[in-house]
């Protein structure tokens, strides 16, 4: 280290590149991310393989990034000089956008992906306003120019006209062929401006992200802005306070590899032996206890979650496995949020918050595949607002919650502002949906002579449950979708309990609007006595607002076990549904005296058009 002049430092500062990969999910970010790796050669081509750094097996088998992945590449350019590039790859999905802020906080460039036959999408724009808004210097890139439907020209219009951004000069690729690429990696050293840190400040590092590691501890992903960071340095958490001795620092390029130091510009991790995961927060900024900075970074704003559900363990002996793997997956997912809850049905149990259905999906496979947990979750639910005969404002998570009806003043739900980009032809399809969906009609624009944006005011409530499944086959596919959220709106909603056996379960209790209480009280009534196996006795399944029934069927008496017998003769197939049974009976609740399966908790998110859908009307 000591014979580094801070010349030298200065020199390999104006060689660093940082920037971020963003677009619309499906344009090809991971894709272009992948041929960059492969020609810099950071990866042996016999290591290559598709969506490198999409590490999670939850990724590759979805085909979806999830989180950021950051990578250090080395570029040797046209002028001689290597290069050095931080490149940060980011989820394309809106549940996932906190990542995305997170990554574009870290650098000074964004490629901006957009797909030459599909153009400009809604993520498109919602995330490039997130890179303009972070002052980040945007490279346009058009992709997928192999395409027999491929306009780049077209798209360059649509990047000018909708984003406001030159396109004149936009880099045009094939990922899949490996067109452009060369020409993509010389603009990145020419159009993005090296990080300009100072190097001789106190230490100032944006902690972005983390993972608990059992064997080093927390392992910290930082982006360093001012100041050098090494093994044995004493560092501290600004805002928790807790200090720590470093113990190795490092690069991803891609797997982990150790470093002298890094220096502000650079974007890489640092472990310190951290056992305690409460002391390392995103957002947070690290700096030498001996030399300290006088402030910290702006971190990054709270995350409120969208929707919130009930997770109880399967088996209330795992309480206690469950908080320490929701401590864990906490420091790898900011925005993941819970508090302790009970439940007369399920037992002790944590609300948990999310930022979208997406979102909630990945954290429930995540903690059943990387902690070993079987789990069962309760119906989803937004926050409402209730405001009482009293006065009193309180914010309902949980729909058992609810106050009696005599006792509420006002109740409020949350609406979003959303962007529905789609071809002409189906515009009239939007709005029927978005009307079923109790949505009020904002305004229409035209991005070209056959696309429009079509904007609404619609309950989150609808938004997050199937909307955009229905959004997409009632348009092809073709139509894309971003929302903020944009504050609260009376509704007349009312609360539904389900009754099985005569007894209320809370978790099966959901608020919906009155208008549609009746049907959709009929509707689960008839699904859970699908999903709800026999038992010996008969069960009654209603469906009550207070103490009015809506809905009720009827559970008939098994007659004989017929579980126990698989008709198949294929071992293999056996053992597989053998392995299936097995799951699903961990995850039944004994609710009284019924035993309820996973299933029935989601069936509250079932509507009656889902039935039609699925029978093809
Ligand atoms: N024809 C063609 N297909 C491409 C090209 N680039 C990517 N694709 C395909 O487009 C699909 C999406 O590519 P990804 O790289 O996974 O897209 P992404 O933007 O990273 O998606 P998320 O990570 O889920 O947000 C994949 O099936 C790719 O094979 C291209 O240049 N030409």
């Amino acid at each position: 280290m000591a014979e580094i002049t801070l010349a030298a430092l200065q020199e390999r500062q104006k060689h660093i590149r940082n920037f971020s990969i963003v677009a619309h999910i499906d344009h090809g970010k991971s894709t272009i991310a992948d041929r960059i790796l492969e020609q810099t050669q950071t990866v042996a081509e016999r290591d290559m393989q598709n969506q490198l750094l999409d590490t999670m097996d939850l990724e590759r088998e979805r085909g979806i990034t999830i989180k950021l992945n950051a990578v250090e590449v080395h570029y040797k350019a046209n002028d001689g000089e290597t290069y050095i590039f931080h490149l940060i790859d980011t989820p394309g999905h809106v549940d996932f956008s906190y990542e995305v802020s997170r990554s574009l906080a870290a650098a000074e460039g964004a490629i901006l992906v957009v797909d030459a036959a599909q153009g400009v999408e809604a993520q498109t724009l919602a995330n490039v306003y997130l890179a303009i808004d972070n002052d980040l210097e945007i490279l346009p890139v058009i992709n997928k120019i192999d395409l027999p439907a491929a306009d780049p020209d077209k798209v360059k219009g649509e990047i000018e006209d909708v984003i406001g951004l030159d396109a004149s000069d936009a880099v045009l690729v094939s990922a899949k062929q490996g067109i452009g690429i060369p020409e993509l990696l010389e603009r990145i050293v020419s159009d993005f401006p090296a990080p300009d840190g100072d190097l001789e400040a106190p230490l100032r590092a944006l902690i972005f992200d983390s993972q608990y590691d059992a064997y080093r501890g927390v392992v910290v992903n930082l982006r360093v802005r001012e100041g050098i960071v090494k093994p044995g340095d004493r560092v501290k958490m600004m805002n928790t306070g807790a200090e720590y001795e470093v113990t190795e620092v490092g690069v991803m390029s891609p797997d982990a590899q150790k470093r002298d130091y890094l220096m502000a510009g650079d974007v890489g991790y640092l472990t310190a032996s951290i056992k305690d995961i409460q002391t390392t927060h995103s957002g947070d900024t690290v700096t030498l206890v001996d030399n300290p900075a006088d402030e910290p970074l702006p971190g990054y704003q709270p995350m409120t979650p969208m929707v919130y559900s009930g997770l109880y363990p399967s088996d209330n002996a795992k309480y206690g496995d469950l908080r320490e793997a929701l401590e864990k997956l906490q420091l790898n997912d900011a925005a993941l949020t819970f508090e302790p809850e009970t439940s007369q049905a399920l037992g002790f149990g944590y609300r948990v918050g999310f930022l979208g259905l997406l979102h909630m999906d990945v954290i429930q496979e995540r903690l059943e595949r990387e902690f070993d947990l079987d789990l069962v979750t309760t119906a989803p639910s937004v926050t409402y607002r209730v405001t009482t005969v009293d006065g009193e404002v309180l914010m309902i998570e949980n729909p058992s919650e609810l106050p009696e009806s005599q006792q509420i003043k006002l109740i409020e739900e949350p609406f979003i502002h959303g962007n529905i980009m789609v071809p002409n032809e189906y515009v009239g399809a939007v709005m029927e949906l978005a009307q079923r969906k109790r949505g009020e009609f904002d305004t229409m624009e035209y991005l070209d002579e056959n696309r429009v944006n079509v904007k609404y005011y619609l309950p989150l409530s609808e938004i997050i449950f199937n909307f955009f499944d229905k959004l997409k086959s009632s348009t092809r596919g073709y139509a894309s979708l971003d929302y903020e959220i944009d504050g609260y709106r009376p509704a007349n909603l009312v609360k539904i309990d389900i009754l099985l056996n005569s007894e209320k379960v809370d978790a099966l209790s959901f608020i919906v609007h009155r208008d549609f209480a009746a049907e959709r009280g009929r509707v689960i009534t008839s699904k859970l006595k699908e999903i709800i196996p026999r038992q010996n006795f008969e069960i009654p399944v209603q469906a009550a607002i207070g103490n009015k029934i809506l809905a009720r069927t009827n559970i008939k008496a098994y007659r004989k076990d017929v579980t126990s017998k698989i008709h198949t003769g294929d071992p293999d197939r056996r053992a597989k549904l053998l392995d299936k049974q097995k799951r699903g009976k961990a995850r039944m609740k004994a609710v009284g005296t019924v035993t309820v399966p996973q299933e029935a908790f989601m069936a509250v998110l079932q509507t009656d058009d889902d039935e039609k859908y699925a029978r093809g009307n």
